[in-house]
Formats: C-alpha cells, sequence, structure tokens
C-alpha cells in the first residue's frame, strides 16, 4: 500500500516501477528483484497480515519554481521522500519544505525513478547533459503551453520531451492541477488528473503516485493524447460556449420582440411611456420564454433521434455530427433552462415592491372612489392567478430537482434505476430515457407556470 495512499485491497501495488534494466537496486536480494519496493498486499492470499511499508519511495524533482514548491509540498504530505533538484540549491532550499532535499540537478536524479521535470519547455533542453543519468527512468512532464506555443508547436511538449530524452519514458500528467491546488490539497478544485504515455507500467506507477497523493488519475492512453492532455487548461468551460450563446441569443431575440410589443407600440399608437418598464418588467417577460425555448431543446434532439432510428431500422448506426452535439449539450441547456426560470421567479418577487406598481395601485383606488365603488373583486381573475402562481411554483420545484440531480456527483449517488426514476417521473413530458439518452442529461417539464400575459402583473 501506498503511504498515505488509499492502497487497494490484495491488488498489487507497482509503485515504484521496477524498470527492466534498471541497475540501481543493489540494496535487494535477488529473491526481492522481483517484488516492489513498497511491500505488495495490504493481506496476504493466506489472510495473514502483510509487511508494513518500510523503504520510503523517492521522487525526484527537477525545477525549483511553484509548482515544484506546491508539488513537493504535496508529495511530503502524501508520505515521499522527495528530492529537488535545481540550479541553484543553496538559494531555493529554505522555500521547500524541510523533510525535502534539494540539491544539484545531476545529485538529484541519481536515485529516485520517477522525476517530475516542473520547468518549462523552452529550457528542457538545458537538461541534455543529464542524458547517461536519466536514463531508464520515468519522466513526468507536467508542463502548460500557452495558447501561442500551443498552435505554434505540432507536436506537444510531452513528445518534445521525449525525443530529447529518448532512453526515459516519459509520462504527461498533472499539467491540469494548479500549483495552488497541489498546495491546498484536492479537498476543492479539479480532482482530476489525465495521464498519458507510451510505456504502461510508467503510466501506472504516475496513476498510483497521483492517487496516493489524494487525486483521481485517468487514463489517456499513449503519449500521443498529449497534446490534447495540454490543451485542456486551455479551453474556458468547453460544453458551455454553444449553451451559453444560444441562450444570449434567444434572450436578445426574445428581449426585442417584448419591448416592440410592451413598450415601443404602446408609445407609437397611443403615446403612452411605458420606457420604465425596460429593466424589471420586460426582462421578466423574457426570461420565461427562453426558458420554455431552451427546454423544447432539451427534448427536440431526443425526438429527431428516435424519428432518425425509426426511419433508418436501426439504432446501430451513428448520428450526424450536427445531432451528435446538439445531444451532447441537452444538460447546459437543461441547467441553463433552470437558470432563467429561477431568475424570473426572482425577478416575479420583485414586482410588487417597484414604486410604478405603488403609484398603479393607488391610481385605480382613486379612480375607483371617484367612480363611487368600494368593492373589487373579480372572482375568475383571482382564481386564474392563484392557479398560475401555484403551478410555477411547482414547476420550478420540479425544475430544480431535475437540476440538482444531474449535477455529477448527485447522479452518481444514485443508480442508473433511481435516477431514470426522477428524471422521467418528474417530467410532465412523461418522456422516457432512450438508449442514446447518456445519465447526465437534464429532462424537463412543459409547465413553467407563467400567465398568459407573461408578467404576472
Ligand atoms: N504554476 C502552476 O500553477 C502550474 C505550472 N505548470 C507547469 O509547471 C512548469 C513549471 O512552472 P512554474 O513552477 O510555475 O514555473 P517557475 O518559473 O516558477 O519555475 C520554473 C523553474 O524551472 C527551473 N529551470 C531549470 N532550468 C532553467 C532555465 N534554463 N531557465 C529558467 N528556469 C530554469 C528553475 O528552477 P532552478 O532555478 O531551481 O533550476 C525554475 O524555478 C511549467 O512547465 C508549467 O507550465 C503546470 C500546471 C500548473
Ligand atoms: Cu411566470
Amino acid at each position: 500500500m501506498l503511504p498515505g495512499g488509499r492502497g487497494r485491497r490484495g491488488q498489487g501495488c507497482l509503485w515504484p516501477v521496477a524498470h527492466s534494466g534498471t541497475q540501481d537496486m543493489p540494496t535487494r536480494t535477488s529473491g526481492e528483484m522481483d517484488k516492489p519496493l513498497i511491500s505488495r498486499h495490504l493481506v496476504d492470499s493466506d489472510g495473514s497480515l502483510a509487511e508494513a511499508p518500510r523503504e520510503v519511495p523517492k521522487v525526484g524533482i527537477l525545477g525549483s519554481g511553484d509548482f515544484a514548491r506546491s508539488l513537493a509540498t504535496r508529495l511530503v504530505g502524501s508520505g515521499f521522500s522527495v528530492v529537488v533538484g535545481s540550479r541553484n540549491p543553496k538559494r531555493m532550499a529554505g522555500l521547500f519544505p524541510s523533510a525535502a532535499q534539494v540539491t544539484l540537478q545531476e545529485e538529484a536524479v541519481g536515485s529516485p525513478e520517477v522525476i517530475f521535470v516542473a520547468m518549462f519547455r523552452e529550457h528542457y533542453s538545458t537538461l541534455c547533459g543529464l542524458s547517461d543519468q536519466l536514463a531508464g527512468k520515468i519522466l513526468v512532464d507536467v508542463s502548460n503551453p500557452t495558447q501561442q506555443e500551443h498552435l505554434r508547436h505540432h507536436e506537444s511538449n510531452a513528445e518534445y520531451l521525449a525525443s530529447l530524452f529518448p532512453t526515459c519514458t516519459v509520462v504527461k500528467a498533472f499539467n491540469v492541477i494548479s500549483a495552488w491546488t497541489l498546495q491546498a490539497g484536492p479537498r476543492d478544485g479539479n480532482r482530476q488528473v489525465p495521464i498519458c504515455s507510451d510505456q504502461p507500467e510508467a503510466k501506472r506507477a504516475v496513476l498510483e503516485l497521483a492517487q496516493a497523493m489524494g487525486f483521481t488519475p485517468v487514463d489517456m492512453g499513449s503519449l500521443a493524447s498529449a497534446r490534447e492532455v495540454e490543451a485542456m487548461p486551455l479551453r474556458l468551460l468547453p460544453g458551455w460556449k454553444v449553451p451559453a450563446l444560444l441562450a444570449l441569443g434567444l434572450f436578445v431575440f426574445f428581449y426585442t420582440y417584448n419591448f416592440i410589443r410592451d413598450v415601443l407600440q404602446p408609445y407609437l399608437q397611443e403615446g403612452k411611456n411605458k420606457f420604465y418598464q425596460l429593466p424589471v418588467s420586460v426582462v421578466n417577460t423574457t426570461l420565461p420564454c427562453v426558458a420554455y425555448v431552451l427546454l423544447s431543446l432539451v427534448y427536440l434532439p431526443g425526438v429527431v433521434a428516435a424519428a432518425l432510428q425509426l426511419r433508418r431500422g436501426t439504432k446501430y448506426r451513428r448520428f450526424p455530427d450536427w445531432l451528435d452535439h446538439w445531444l451532447q449539450h441537452r444538460k447546459q441547456m437543461g441547467l441553463l433552462s433552470f437558470f432563467c426560470a429561477a431568475l424570473h421567479a426572482l425577478y416575479s418577487f420583485c414586482l410588487p415592491l417597484r414604486r410604478s406598481h405603488r403609484y398603479e395601485l393607488v391610481n385605480q383606488a382613486v379612480k375607483q372612489v371617484l367612480t363611487n365603488k368600494s368593492h373589487l373583486w373579480i372572482e375568475e381573475e383571482v382564481w386564474r392567478m392563484e392557479i398560475y402562481l401555484s403551478l410555477g411554483v411547482l414547476a420550478l420545484g420540479t425544475l430544480s430537482l431535475l437540476a440538482v440531480t444531474s449535477l455529477p456527483s448527485i447522479a452518481n449517488s444514485l443508480n442508473w434505476r433511481e435516477f431514470s426514476f426522477v428524471q422521467r417521473e418528474s417530467a410532465v413530458l412523461g418522456w422516457a430515457p432512450s438508449p442514446w439518452q447518456n445519465q447526465d442529461d437534464v429532462s424537463s417539464l412543459n409547465t413553467e407556470g407563467c400567465g398568459p400575459d407573461g408578467g404576472h402583473q
């Protein structure tokens, strides 16, 4: 079991990998050579307790910058012995945890099997002098290219490092984790660490290292995926761009429409000044329209896909790309729909707070007095509003249930049947999940609870 890690019972733990052809293991007898450095089993096959880990695994870090410091802190905290290689160890030693050994680059790379290269790409070539000492070791490339660098270089940083050190095994990992997350621990921030390498054993070693540090490693395959892994931190909310632009476009469209209908037309035809309605009332009328349309766009691709499958007579053929993308964006559209509906509810609460509303009430009262009416009560109107409001609240409640259960952490705590039950039963459409639907889908309901005039006024 790894120190500080959540070692799996009865399962072999490979860290650190004993390289075939690694010479620096003279301390172990030949009988021990096939065992990993750390004790292999928590519980042996005969049920007796295995020996506790004795040797503290050593990890090397080249570079002494922000990332190196955070990494060293985290590794020491996870029970590893850390040796840092710097061009200027004296100056840097004070910045590292005291348990970490800070020394010259050539001294640091001697003993550890796994060495993190916490430097920028342009400085990789300065390590070429260490080629001989590095032979046979695992180099972990943590670098992140800038947008320009990513576009300029065809090969990934990790592949470039591998080309400089053909005798080493390069593993790409940890680039998506910020120095800050490393230091604070994986409690907050992203836990997932995508890892890729051409050598399965080396990848496995780094996978287990990440796990021992409390992260969730994700196997991304061979080093050819490094370019994709390096592009990850450059992307900003990738799945949200299209749905957010769509929501914005819908908002602009409906806002313009409502402005023309509720403000401009009364002004032009009757000379009424209703421009004060622009900040609250028109926005409040617009939000449910956006919510409705987004919601129908959550359902529509499912129907289109079903129709397509029926027409093709099979479900084992790929959907066209546009439909595929649309299907993949349903969750975001559903959540944006929920967001608009929630905003609409808030705005609706604020309607009676407005000064214009108070003036209108008083004016109406005065009018009533002048016409000598004492009691104004239209039964039908009263009932209608009560029902609108009740349906609106119910609809928003259901929509929030769908939104909440679609969040990964909550969806993961439900099994597939529970998930589809919540999603289906709460959906007033009675829409059944189908094979193309993924677990992350938010399906929704068809009522939003708006008055026919949309504005609850
Ligand atoms: N900071 C972050 O949050 C993250 C950083 N990364 C990646 O980690 C790597 C290091 O980043 P970071 O620690 O922030 O950078 P820094 O600038 O803080 O550190 C870079 C280190 O590289 C070392 N180095 C070795 N050779 C040279 C050289 N010839 N010229 C200059 N420096 C050299 C230096 O250490 P010394 O002087 O001791 O030799 C220096 O401390 C980068 O590739 C970055 O993309 C990845 C994810 C997050
Ligand atoms: Cu409403």
